[in-house]
């Protein structure tokens, strides 16, 4: 055989199919920068024909320009309690959540965006941030879509939501067709089964079926809010970027009159500026709760340099202080989370390495035992 001949064949096939991407490649830069131009062009028509008609914008939409800034009267207005929809809050919030009372920022949250606003929420983990769009999902029309990052996330919303009897469903890549159809079918139904859709940011970047269905949802103003968990995912400067939570723009380039409300516990003003520009939000109002622990007490120990007798203090500490109590050790690096943990261990400490480059879903794994109180953790943020 003449390999000269067959390798000449081969590069020749290669050198095609490369001219032919980089066309492709071209084609779809095209296509996207018409895109881009078609649906400001759209929004531009759709702003013309409610100015000519005078139509008044229903209380969940919004403007399509820069809202601007709020200042701290104009947010502190929105703790009220007479709003239109205050009462059926409030109702929901016994009858449905069985909860008594909010905590600080939730209301103002929900009035917020009750009133159309698109919104960044900015509190720490487990104050209650999933109520704040949670319950206005029950007291709007429709549906909420809700972004989250995480299967087992989803899972655990869906299975809290079943047990207070608020439908909620999800979609994610092992959904089997006839679920996917039928949550889609779900969607366009003026009687709302679902009051929460749970999808990952892939299916919005890779189901045009789901975007089609939320076009015809959007529509029939069956699409009430837009919610995007773990909003700092966005941003390649958080902690925790995903590629997939990139294209989400294409949300609001869309659904221009929807709300949309970003929740994370997560981001600095710089994260929270760049995620504003990927979801294609216009200066939404941002809510930042205090991180602020007045329970925390510190107390500054020297260290010993001597890694043995550094362990040994450690050790006594959790046996003896905390004794049956969880906590988490922070230390400078993975490398020293992993040693720290597995020292521990030695020393009958179930103890569990926490950082950024762990599988998100062996993250939700510690997170759950965590918040089962199961764990003595040792972890760096
Ligand atoms: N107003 C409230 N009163 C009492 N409990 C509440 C209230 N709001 C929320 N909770 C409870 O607080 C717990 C934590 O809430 P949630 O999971 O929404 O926190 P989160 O801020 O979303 O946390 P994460 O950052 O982990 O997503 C839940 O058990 C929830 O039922």
């Amino acid at each position: 055989m003449d390999v000269g001949v067959g390798t000449k064949d081969v590069q020749a096939e290669l050198d095609s199919v490369e001219a032919e991407l980089e066309l492709v490649e071209l084609q779809i830069t095209e296509l996207l920068d018409k895109q881009a131009q078609l649906t400001s062009q759209k929004n531009a028509l759709l702003l013309q024909l409610e100015e000519a008609c005078g139509t008044v914008r229903p209380s969940s939409s919004k403007s399509l320009g820069p809202e601007p800034m709020m200042s701290k009267q104009e947010l502190q207005q929105y703790d009220g309690t007479d709003f239109p929809w205050s009462k059926e809050v409030e109702q929901h919030l016994k009858n449905s959540f069985h909860l008594s009372k909010f905590r600080p920022l939730q209301l103002r949250a929900i009035n917020l965006t009750m009133a159309g606003k698109d919104l960044f929420l900015v509190m720490p983990t487990g104050r209650g941030k999933s109520l704040c769009f949670q319950l206005p999902a029950v007291c709007s029309k429709g549906f909420t879509l809700v972004i989250t990052p995480l299967v087992s996330l989803m899972e655990d919303q869906i299975m809290y939501l079943k047990s207070i009897d608020i439908s909620a469903v999800m979609l994610n890549a092992s959904s089997s067709k006839e679920h996917a159809k039928l949550v889609m079918a779900g969607m366009m139904d003026p009687k709302a089964p679902f009051k929460l859709v749970y999808v990952t940011p892939e299916k919005i970047a890779k189901s045009k079926l789901l975007m089609s269905r939320l076009e015809k949802a959007y529509n029939a103003k069956l699409l009430s809010r837009i919610a995007v968990d773990e909003v700092h995912c966005c941003s390649q400067w958080g902690h925790d970027f995903r590629p997939d939570y990139k294209l989400l723009g294409i949300l609001k380039r869309q659904f221009p009159m929807v709300p949309l409300f970003g929740l994370t516990a997560t981001a600095t003003s710089s994260v929270l500026k760049d995620c504003e520009k990927i979801l294609c939000v216009q200066q939404p109002v941002t809510i930042t709760a205090s991180f602020n622990r007045t329970n925390l007490y510190y107390e500054v120990r020297i260290k010993d340099s001597d890694n043995d007798a550094l362990m040994s203090d450690i050790t006594s500490l959790i046996k003896g202080k905390y004794k049956d109590q969880s906590g988490i050790v922070y230390v400078f690096s993975q490398k020293d989370a992993e040693m720290v943990s597995s020292e521990l261990k030695k020393r009958d400490i179930s103890a569990y390495p926490y950082h950024a480059n762990m599988d998100p879903e062996e993250k939700s794994k510690v997170h759950r035992r965590w918040t089962c109180n199961k764990i003595q953790s040792h972890c760096r943020c």
